[in-house]
């Protein structure tokens, strides 16, 4: 093998830039070429393919969003597009690929496989909702943007006696609210692994609020249901100067942390290490602090699983 490709595709994370590099800096480093495709699935069949060289990664760690740019292409799904795509990398001489996306990508690039092409790929979300991996490029990022948003919202909360509902991102996975409520000391957590009930809540809202706590924050999965929803439910039960906030997509956006850039960095470099062995229709992961892949046909029965201890450990902690 001497040429390999790169994509991203699906919502763009943070660090989704420093699994790019870190793929084509560690292919370059083992001696081979490296192409670029812009747009993820759409440029492939466009033909929007460059040759990289180190310094196109270079000053790109820091970044947020993606480099390569991003598309949603359903097109894909058919037959036709992925036979365009296929006589594209042909064309390129591109003989093996990385795909850096979410669920969805990970069907596209199965697809590939089918037609001959090594495939690897790369968990890049926010969402955190990819089976087989404790953590996703860019929920670490996600997590540290909401839990700065929830200690701004906390100032107003508490000057003005209120209540705020925040929903964040996170399509179907409540990951995000999850982690963000431990982290943000939330006083309650909405997700849509577990159930809730909208009177208990207000009555802990009611005791804390006798107690003397008057403000409080609650952190609301976008998959549960809208904040001006829930707002207005919880106002059913009382009086708690709500407020519903939403963060949409400034969760999606900035500086990958630390821990994106160093999860980005071991998961690129051993996408490189498979393709290299000759290995393809594999998904990475990182479970238990190890890297690892597994056979991308087995993430489509499977669930991913958000961790409920830190349900429990929430409730325990604010009461
Ligand atoms: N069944 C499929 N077969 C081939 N390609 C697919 C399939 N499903 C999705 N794709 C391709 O993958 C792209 C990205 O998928 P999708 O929009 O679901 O996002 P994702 O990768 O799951 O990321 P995220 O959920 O984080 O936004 C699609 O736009 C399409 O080009
Ligand atoms: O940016 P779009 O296409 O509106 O998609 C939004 C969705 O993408 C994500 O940001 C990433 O999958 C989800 O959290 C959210 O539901
Ligand atoms: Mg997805």
């Amino acid at each position: 093998m001497k040429r390999i490709g790169i994509l991203t595709s699906g919502g763009d994370a943070p660090g989704m830039n420093a699994a790019v590099r870190a793929v084509a800096r560690k292919a370059m480093h083992e001696g081979l070429e490296v192409y670029g495709i812009n747009y993820g699935f759409a440029g492939l069949v466009a033909g929007d393919i460059f040759k990289m060289s180190e310094s196109t990664v270079g000053d790109k760690i820091q970044r947020g969003g993606t480099m390569l740019y991003s598309a949603r292409y359903p097109q894909f799904a058919q037959e036709e597009g992925q036979l365009r795509g296929v006589e594209q990398l042909n064309k390129f001489g591109i003989e093996a690929l990385v795909v850096i996306g979410g669920d969805g990508s990970y069907h596209g690039a199965l697809a590939l496989t089918r037609h001959g092409f090594n495939t690897i790929g790369l968990p890049g979300t926010i969402d955190n909702d990819i089976p087989y991996t404790d953590f996703t490029i860019g929920f670490d990022t996600a997590v540290n943007t909401v839990v700065e948003a929830v200690d701004r919202l906390r100032d107003t909360a508490a000057s003005h006696e209120r209540t705020f509902v925040v929903e964040v991102m996170g399509r179907e996975a409540g990951d995000i609210a999850l982690w963000s409520g431990v982290a943000g000391g939330a006083e309650d957590v909405i997700i849509p692994e577990h159930d809730f009930d909208v009177k208990k809540i207000a009555s802990k809202l009611q005791s804390s609020r006798e107690r003397g706590q008057k403000h409080a924050v609650i952190l609301l999965a976008e998959g549960v249901m809208h904040a001006d929803q829930f707002a207005k439910e919880l106002a059913a039960y009382g009086d708690f100067q709500l407020r519903a906030t939403v963060l949409g997509h400034i969760v999606r956006g900035g500086a990958p942390s630390a821990r994106d850039r160093v999860l980005a960095s071991q998961m690129g470099a051993y996408a490189v290490e498979l393709l290299l062995d000759g290995k393809g229709a594999l998904a990475v992961g990182i479970e238990n602090n190890k890297i690892t892949a597994h056979d991308v046909r087995t993430l489509f029965d499977a669930k991913h699983h958000a961790e409920l201890s830190l349900y429990t450990l929430a409730e325990e902690l604010t009461f």
